[in-house]
């Protein structure tokens, strides 16, 4: 990925934002499809790094130098054995973090959030994103902003009242932590206080391109198509539907 000043090409990044149970990766889904973006959705990369850390530890454990344990622990100094463990204990505590953030309802250090989407990025190996449910807050778009000093295209905004996202939330049948009403109300006190002032803050800079999100979703999406349509390409479809 680029830094200020690098000839090399930034990629494009359309930050997707709204509320829980908005459509954000319902949507992402279809674009992706239509338009040859690769979706990073911050949240399903926090839970996949708590998958990973529970259930498959011992990558990472590996990576640490499990394999001189494994040995036998022939030839160890103390000190390696003590950096090693160390350096177990700041993984499961990091995943234990993130973990209980998420039941929580909280918003995840931006540096941890922003390591995920940047190896996602470049593992991707395409230069188009949708990132969904990023930036969340204001330390969350600062810190994307300072460290990759990508600007978002634009910001697609999934506006969806309340209670038909609780609706949606309830019956996603997801299998998630935070998809129970309690961490709902949680998480929608969190998105009034601090994400809707991100995408306030990019609408002043006029990048939001707002979308009832509240109807179907082949009517949400027949909105979002057009938002992504290149303005030569409407133009001849238009021709095309005159002639
Ligand atoms: N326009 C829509 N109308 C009805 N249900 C929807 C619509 N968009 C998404 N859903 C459903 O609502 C739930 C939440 O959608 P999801 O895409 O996971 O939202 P988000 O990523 O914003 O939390 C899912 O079960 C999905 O199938
Ligand atoms: N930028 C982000 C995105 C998600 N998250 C965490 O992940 C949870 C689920 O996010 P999500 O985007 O998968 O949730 P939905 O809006 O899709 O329902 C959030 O409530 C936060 O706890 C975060 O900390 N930072
Ligand atoms: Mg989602």
């Amino acid at each position: 990925m680029g830094t200020a000043g690098d000839s090399e090409k930034k990629p494009t990044v359309v930050f997707v934002l709204g509320g829980p149970g908005s459509g954000k990766g319902t949507q992402c889904a279809n674009i992706v499809e239509h338009f040859g973006y690769t979706h990073l959705s911050a949240g399903d990369l926090l839970r996949a790094e708590i998958k990973s850390g529970s259930e498959n530890g011992n990558t990472k454990w590996e990576c640490l130098g499990l394999p001189l344990l494994k040995a036998g622990g022939v030839g160890i100094h103390s000190y390696q054995a003590l950096s090693f463990f160390i350096g177990i204990g700041c993984i499961l505590h990091l995943i234990t973090m993130i973990q209980n953030m998420i039941k929580e309802g909280k918003i995840v250090p931006s540096e941890v959030t922003i390591k995920l989407l940047q190896k996602a990025m470049q593992d991707s190996g395409n230069d188009k994103f949708l990132i969904d449910g990023f930036p969340r807050n204001e330390e969350n778009r600062a810190a994307f902003e300072a460290v990759t000093k990508i600007e978002p295209a634009f910001v697609l905004f999934f506006d969806c009242p309340e209670e038909e996202m609780e609706r949606r939330i309830l019956s996603r049948n997801q299998g998630r932590e935070d998809d129970n009403i309690e961490t709902i109300r949680k998480r929608f006190k969190v998105f009034l206080e601090s994400s809707l002032p991100v995408v306030e803050y990019y609408d002043s800079k006029g990048k939001v391109r707002k979308v009832d999100a509240a109807k179907p979703i082949d009517e949400v999406f027949e909105v979002v198509k057009a938002i992504f349509t290149p303005k030569d390409e409407k133009v001849k479809q238009h021709r095309c539907a005159i002639l």
